[in-house]
């Protein structure tokens, strides 16, 4: 039995997690998974790099496959596959024909507000409050797609007030008071959206009042019927909520009624019969309804089943904070899902900035996985594209960042989504971050998880002790190289309108800015050289420094862009840099014959060129990737050695991240910093859309405090936070840029080096588990030995009788 097997990971993704090579599971893996599968809420904050994808993957697909095994309905009363797909109207016809009996149709003792009572057979619901309205719906509800006709009859109990008719799940239960609902009240108006408008007649005690759907392809609506006289169209249902399904819904105000939703047996014949071409919502084909999750009682009642194999609608929603992030989780996803089968799952990427147009049609087939960035994936929901009448699991991947770019966002789906009840229905929420230990973290968990479990490994943003981290001090007053115009150096421009001084011994404030920005590009490259490095990940501060970076390296590497240095280094000395190829040459000969490629991972590049440019750093085809904190959070690039913060960010969450993308899965990895010694004005633009670096001669570069679109950006004490988040001073390089001796000592004494395995392969989890369950194997073997002993000694006592 696998340790996977042994944390009660089923047998097919135990397969998968084997095709990955992965032998043991991380201790993030071993805390959450368990967790997980039990059915709780969890928060589980764990270093970069340890897992955490698969610690609410593995588990999280476990549940949605088995909870969609349960729905599935015996091969038998299943409709035709093809019906199966979508809930079309040319699907109705078969459907109808393969009508089993919605039998869990009921008012639902969960969906509706507290001073609504709900008889037990949840066919009568009474509220005696007098002020406010208060509502209840249906336990199944219509696919508004699904092309067929139904109707419920609702019987007025005594002379309070009622309003009937439908609604969306995620609808007021004080129908008709938003854009979800319709409803038909005692008083002769009909209401959607807060609108109330004069409509058939007024009713009251003892009126029997048929709440009608027509759900026909040709564009139907809701109408009622009172006393089994039609009382005309009340509604069209608009085009938003073709995706949605709509519940019997009733609204009292000390009031009761009945409800007959004419099932064959537990209901009494109805009052009416429907118009023509109606049929009772308890007779209506499996493939027209979906049971509410609460109503399904563990995904068993016939509706459910209904719902379920007719379209699949999502299981879980798994947000993530960026696009990248979201299809590299999606990716994983499917892989740890390969193996699935009776049902195979179906993972769907929504996320921004691409044609929805793929990302509707997956929905059309069916999605039980939801990954995406919050922008599309509330677009989608509110527009009724996505519909989470079904989800059991809300993940925040990189919580700590979503909630605080989106908190309305999650709020906004939260409230939307299922609570499910209690038992395994509930809905369960996931936080996942290595950084989850701030306030707004706390009090968004206490507004969406039920008493989550923290798994907390290591205590405050723990960084992994497979990261070293080194700074180069940037001190254009000492380093005088920035003087130097060949190569040329491209900066962001803020000092466009300045007057430099480069002659003066003490020299301004804003020449000193500048002096960092062309001095920085140069440490750069000196840095690549001296390491050696044919592979790094290099973070900029915006969108526009990465550009200017990526011209000039390109300039650099093809050659012809600045020519060499005049000279390099502190003092004036140093080696020149080679304008051209082949300063040093790489383990890879593919597209990395130019020293310094690179390419451009940032928010401002369309989705195509980013997924091009991981790839190609990936693949190995450039040495580079020069991004921004877009790339920060959860991007796994296998055994990288180097992270190079070209500017510390301003957060000192985001170094974590930051340099979390080396030392992942025990490889050895170093985060190096350049650190500028003087203060330096940088762009700071908070007019949406405004870009002063596009045309910096006429931009208003004064600080944000003077009007104008910049800061002073101050290092060091950026620096002093960083350091104060980990415990200890970071190291710096020596003057040549070389690794500071007792890193150098450290790597030649275990034989190791960045972008490798720590200690030679073995990893530290390896030994520590192998040393952990020593004594039980030596245990387990003593007994074994025992019982196949006495095995024998009973064998020959019996033999001897
Ligand atoms: N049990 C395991 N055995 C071997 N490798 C593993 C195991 N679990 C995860 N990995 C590998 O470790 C790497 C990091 O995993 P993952 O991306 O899930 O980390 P993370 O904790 O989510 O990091 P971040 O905080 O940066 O998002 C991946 O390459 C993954 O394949």
């Amino acid at each position: 039995m696998s340790v996977f097997e042994e944390l009660g990971v089923m047998p097919e993704l135990c397969k998968a997690v084997e095709d990955l090579g992965w032998t043991l599971p991380t201790p993030v893996q071993v805390e959450a998974i368990p967790l997980i599968l039990g059915g709780g809420d969890v928060m589980a904050a764990a270093e970069t790099g340890s897992g955490k994808t698969g610690a609410f993957a593995i588990p999280v697909l476990q549940i949605v496959h088995e909870a969609l095994r349960q729905r599935m309905r015996p091969p038998s009363a299943a409709p035709a596959a093809s019906s199966a797909s979508s809930p079309g109207p040319g699907r109705s016809s078969k459907a109808a024909s393969a009508s089993s009996t919605a039998a869990t149709c009921s008012l639902s003792a969960d969906d509706r507000d507290p001073h609504v009572a709900v008889s037990a057979d949840g066919r009568r619901a009474q509220s005696r409050n007098e002020k406010s309205w208060g509502g209840v719906r249906g336990s199944v509800g219509v696919f508004a797609a699904c092309g067929g006709k139904v109707y419920y009859e609702v019987t007025v109990n005594d002379e309070g007030l009622s309003r009937v008719g439908w609604s969306c799940r995620t609808a007021s239960l004080d129908l008709g008071t938003d854009k979800l609902g319709f409803g038909y009240g005692g008083t002769g108006k009909k209401s959607h959206n807060r609108q109330f408008d004069t409509y058939g007649e007024p009713f009251g005690a003892g009126d029997v009042i048929g709440c009608l759907l027509d759900c026909s392809s040709g564009g139907g609506g809701v109408s009622f019927t009172r006393n089994g006289t039609p009382l005309g169209p009340a509604f069209s249902l608009p085009p938003a909520l073709s995706n949605q399904i709509l519940y019997p819904t009733i609204c009292l105000k000390n009031a009761e009624v009945s409800v007959n939703f004419g099932a064959p047996s537990g209901d009494p014949p109805l009052a009416h019969p429907p118009p023509p071409g109606y049929i009772p919502l308890a007779k209506a084909p499996d493939a027209w309804v979906l049971a509410a999750p609460e109503a399904g009682g563990g995904g068993g009642g016939a509706a459910a089943a209904a719902g379920a194999a007719s379209v699949r609608l999502p299981v879980c929603l798994i947000l993530e904070p960026a696009r990248d992030l979201a299809e590299q989780t999606a990716n994983c996803i499917r892989d740890f899902g390969r193996h699935l089968a009776a049902p195979s799952l179906s993972c769907g990427l929504f996320v921004g900035g691409v044609d929805p147009g793929p990302q509707l049609r997956s929905l059309r087939e069916g999605v039980d996985i939801v990954v995406g960035t919050p922008g599309r994936v509330v677009d989608f929901v509110e527009s009724g594209k996505i519909v989470l009448d079904q989800v059991r699991f809300f993940v925040l991947d990189e919580a700590d960042r979503l909630i605080s770019d989106n908190p309305d966002v999650i709020l906004k789906l939260f409230a939307r989504l299922p609570k499910g009840g209690t038992g395994v229905n509930r809905l369960q929420v996931l936080l996942f971050s290595a950084t989850l230990h701030s306030p707004e973290v706390r009090s968004m968990a206490d507004r969406i998880c039920v008493t989550p479990t923290l798994v907390d490994l290591k205590g405050r943003d723990a960084v992994p002790e497979t990261v070293d981290h080194v700074l180069i001090r940037v001190d254009p007053r000492e380093d005088r190289s920035w003087l130097q115009s060949r190569p040329q150096v491209y900066t962001d421009g803020c000092h466009a309108l300045d007057r430099l001084d480069t002659s003066s011994p003490s020299p301004p404030a804003e020449t000193l800015s500048e002096a960092v920005k062309r001095l920085k590009p140069r440490l750069l490259v000196r840095l690549l050289e001296s390491l050696k490095c044919d592979q790094a990940l290099i973070f900029c501060r915006t969108n526009h420094d990465c550009d200017q970076l990526e011209k000039y390296l390109n300039g650099l590497g093809a050659g012809g862009g600045g020519g060499g240095e005049e000279t390099g280094g502190k003092g004036g000395g140093g080696k020149g840099v080679a304008g051209g190829a082949g300063v040093f040459r790489g383990k890879r000969e593919s597209g990395k014959e130019n020293p310094f490629s690179c390419v451009v991972l940032a928010g401002a590049r369309s989705v195509d060129e980013r997924r091009a440019a991981l790839s190609a750093f990936k693949e190995g085809d450039v040495r580079f990737l020069i991004c921004t904190d877009v790339a920060a959070r959860g991007l796994d690039i296998r055994e990288l050695p180097y992270v190079i913060n070209m500017t510390l960010p301003d957060r000192s969450e985001d170094y974590i991240h930051r340099i979390g993308r080396v030392g992942r899965a025990d490889t050895l990895g170093l985060a190096i910093s350049l650190v500028s010694q003087v203060p330096e004005k940088v762009w700071y633009c908070t007019v949406k859309g405004l870009k002063p670096w596009l045309a910096p001669d006429a931009a208003n570069t004064k600080t944000t405090d003077k009007g104008g679109h910049t800061i002073w950006y101050d290092e060091r004490s950026l620096l002093s936070s960083i350091e104060t988040r980990l415990g200890r001073p970071i190291p710096a390089m020596s003057e040549d840029l070389t690794l500071p001796p007792e890193l150098r000592e450290r790597l030649a004494a275990g034989g190791e080096a960045y972008g490798q395995q720590r200690g030679g392969g073995t990893s530290k989890e390896v030994s520590e588990h192998l040393e952990q369950i020593a004594a039980n194997v030596a245990q387990l073997a003593s007994l074994e030995w025992s019982v196949q002993s006495s095995f024998l000694r009973l064998k020959q006592r019996w033999q001897k009788v």
